[in-house]
């Protein structure tokens, strides 16, 4: 079941603590004596305030939060904390004003504290890289599943606790949500929690507070250039996992020059894992049989330590995440032997994994996948992986996101023109920029790759997932990246309903290759 709301980012039955004991904990300068007021609850989103609430106003972007103190006052909050020009605009609310030089920085220890994180003893796993996170913490809580382990996940399409589920905004929450969930999950007696952290989720705090038992890399490559000044820079942001006060132990894939740079800079004790050949490491992925459904594999540890199982997705690159996971799951406790019979007794690892290299197509007609990639790498995995196993023509549709790093469109629009047979560039998230001039970067960077490659325009996502149906054929693949589990397109600050997915199962219905 999945919804929407902030509900499950917070625990159902909290316990309040005493302010003046925030206070005296953290240092925080106080307008008033707060003796007798309680906190049962943090966030810094005046529209989620519930009663009890310490609101935390931020400066932002576009506004700073204190602004909202009246909005926040009027839903219950029983406190302010904030910075000194917060602490201005805060001023007349009602409310007790707490002040402190960096209230970003602060936020993840207050939510900790308010939350009694510490007191959780479920084991908690973080996942960072630029692409396969998500599809990490999906194996890792689907083999816990398998092993009879309550667990619950924090994840880019959504934040889920056994079988209920909210939808996601931001990859990895802020420090107070995720705190909060962390505590809803306490309450649900889940035992292992599954965290993806992005590169600007450790650059904001977003996860301060939390000491990961086992922190997981997956790989690194071209993203996120419109936020950090340069790949060291982007590498740097998530070397600061791998540290003391973030995690215990990790378990770093070396597939990629930035793994292993990471395997030397980590702080804390690592463990390797390979896919590639000549590379050595501790663990060893030995890829199996391949289909366009399951990809099997062989991971082969230390002391002789060995399973072979296989994930219900195409590629490889999967074989090389669930490799991952089982690895974090040894490095944090698990019996790999344990896992093996929970595996082989289920058919192998039973992960869904929302808008990963998702098929949405039946039995008839071509193959169509759904997914999330959209970086040159991921697209180059993906390509690699489905010419293997395809008969026929691989049709790619793709676009590109506005406002978000417009460096790597001409490598997206080359990987694509050299990988597939068909390219069909649309529209992703246009946002404020001209999508004419997205597609135009896309296409100019494929054809200056290949002169004589098959590439179309079609700007509207619907009839550019319609074109590709009609051009394909049984045996065929279309392979449709970019918008993966998500249900909106958004352009000029509106989101509009979309969801890839069902629209592509919309379109071979209409095709009659799926009833
Ligand atoms: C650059 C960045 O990280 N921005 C985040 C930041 O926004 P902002 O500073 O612009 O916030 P703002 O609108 O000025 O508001 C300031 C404060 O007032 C509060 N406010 C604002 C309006 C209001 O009515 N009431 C209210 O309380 C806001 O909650 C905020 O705390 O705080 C917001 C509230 O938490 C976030 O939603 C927002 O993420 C934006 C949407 C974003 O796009 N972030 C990206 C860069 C990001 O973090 N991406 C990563 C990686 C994704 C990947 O792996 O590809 C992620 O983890 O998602």
């Amino acid at each position: 079941m999945t919804g929407t709301g902030t509900a499950m980012l917070r625990p159902e039955h909290p316990v309040p603590r005493s302010l003046s004991q925030l206070v005296a904990d953290f240092g925080f300068e106080a307008s008033e004596r707060v003796d007798s007021v309680e906190v049962s609850g943090v966030t810094v989103s005046s529209a989620a305030v519930e009663p009890g609430d310490l609101y935390v106003g931020l400066p932002g972007t576009r506004v700073h939060g204190a602004s909202f103190a009246a909005d926040a006052a009027a839903s219950g909050a029983t406190a302010v904390l904030t910075d000194a020009a917060g602490a201005v605009l805060a001023e007349g609310a009602g409310l007790p004003v707490l002040v402190t030089e960096d209230p970003r920085a602060a936020l993840g220890d207050v939510a900790a504290w308010v939350y009694r994180t510490e007191e959780n003893t479920a084991t908690f796993f973080a996942v960072t890289g630029t692409n396969g996170k998500t599809s990490v913490v999906y194996v890792i809580t689907a083999v816990l599943g398998q092993l009879g382990v309550r667990s619950g996940l924090s994840s880019t399409a959504e934040r889920r606790i056994g079988d209920v589920a909210v939808t996601s905004s931001l990859t990895t929450p802020e420090a107070s949500e995720l705190h909060g969930l962390l505590a809803r999950m306490r309450e649900a007696e889940v035992r292992a929690a599954a965290v993806e952290v992005s590169a600007q989720a450790l650059s904001r705090h977003r996860v301060d507070g939390i000491v990961f038992d086992v922190a997981g890399f997956t790989n690194l490559s071209h993203d996120h250039l419109d936020d950090y000044a340069s790949m060291d820079e982007y590498y740097a942001a998530k070397l600061e996992l791998f540290t003391p006060d973030r995690a215990r132990r990790a378990v770093v894939t070396i597939d990629d020059e930035w793994g292993r740079r990471l395997a030397d800079e980590s702080r804390i004790p690592v463990t390797t894992l390979t896919s590639v050949e000549g590379i050595d490491a501790d663990w060893r992925v030995e890829l199996g049989e391949q289909t366009i459904d399951r990809t099997g594999f062989t991971l082969v540890g230390p002391d002789g330590r060995s399973l072979t199982t296989s994930i219900p997705v195409l590629g490889a690159f999967m074989a090389t995440n669930a490799a991952l996971a089982i690895v974090m799951l040894v490095e944090s406790g698990f019996d790999l032997e344990a896992i093996g019979q929970a595996l082989e007794r289920d058919g192998g690892i039973q992960a869904y994994i929302p808008g990963r290299a998702e098929r949405v197509s039946g039995e008839r007609g071509p193959a169509l996948f759904v997914d999330y990639g959209h970086t040159p790498d991921a697209f180059e995995r993906a390509l690699s992986s489905l010419r293997v196993v395809t008969p026929g023509r691989i049709i790619m549709v793709f676009g590109a996101d506005g406002d978000r790093d417009t460096t790597k469109r001409a490598a997206m629009g080359a990987i694509a023109a050299r990988g597939a047979d068909e390219v069909i560039i649309t529209d992703f998230h246009p946002r404020y920029e001209d999508p004419a001039a997205i597609r135009a970067a896309l296409i100019a960077g494929a054809l200056d790759a290949v002169p004589d490659a098959e590439v179309l325009e079609v700007a509207d996502q619907r009839a550019a997932i319609r074109t590709a149906i009609q051009h394909a054929t049984e045996g065929d693949v279309i392979f449709y990246a970019g918008p993966g589990h998500e249900d909106y397109q958004e352009v000029a600050g509106v989101h509009l309903p979309y969801s890839a997915r069902d629209d592509a199962r919309l379109a071979l219905r209409e095709a009659g290759w799926l009833s």
